[in-house]
């Protein structure tokens, strides 16, 4: 998505440790005219696919997922969670992620109201680095029995290996901008052609 590659031309920084800083727009300042054009990217590309539900995770996916949502019928957003509450009740999923950011593992959580085997879902989120945070998700629709049939992802930094290992495994991966390399010193960015 040429919008998306432009505006982290434009309003990224490329920070020490693969980290790639895009909060102005994407993950702490929202710009939402721009994840509705994404959202509708992600219909274009998964028309034809039935889409009983969203899932994401805590806490940058759940704004784009909700936006995007609008885009595939107004369908449910469910969020995993990343920590026990006395809000969440009954029987759970639970799998176990390793956060890239805050750099630490964290339970995630489903309640088993929210997912089960009818639901065809469409995963969502703001980056894709190792794969962790899908993994997790994924690991969860198994155990609820529910099918993916696709994964849209904002961002996705393909020198960390973690899109091209899913692709391999036959998921449908579709990232709107795919960073190939960038480089902390000289700040350049450059995306996958
Ligand atoms: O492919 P991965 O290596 O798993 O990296 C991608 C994940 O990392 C971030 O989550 P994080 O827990 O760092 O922070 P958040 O609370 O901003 O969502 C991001 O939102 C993705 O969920
Ligand atoms: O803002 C972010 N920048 C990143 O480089 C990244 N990788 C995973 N999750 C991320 N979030």
């Amino acid at each position: 998505m040429k919008e998306l590659e432009e505006r982290i031309r434009r309003e990224g920084t490329v920070k020490q440790g693969n980290v790639l800083k895009v909060d102005a727009f994407l993950n702490h300042q929202c710009d939402v005219a721009l994840y509705d054009r994404m959202g509708a990217e992600w219909a274009g590309h998964f028309a034809g696919r039935t889409i009983t539900k969203i899932l994401t995770i805590e806490a940058s996916g759940i704004g784009i997922a909700c936006v995007a949502a609008r885009h595939f019928g107004d369908v449910p957003v469910v969020f995993a969670k990343k920590a026990q509450s006395i809000n969440l009740d009954g029987d759970q999923y639970v799998s176990t992620v390793y956060s890239f950011t805050k750099q630490r593992e964290f339970p995630v959580i489903v309640s088993r109201k929210y997912l089960g085997p009818e639901d065809h879902v469409l995963l969502i989120d703001d980056f894709l680095a190792n794969g962790k945070a899908l993994r997790g998700l994924i690991d969860i629709c198994e155990h609820a029995g529910a099918t993916v049939e696709g994964i849209g992802i904002a961002v996705e930094k393909g020198f960390q290996g973690g899109g091209d290992k899913l692709r391999a495994e036959g998921y449908d991966v579709d990232s709107l901008a795919i960073v190939e390399s960038m480089d902390p010193e000289t700040g350049e960015i450059v995306f996958r052609g």
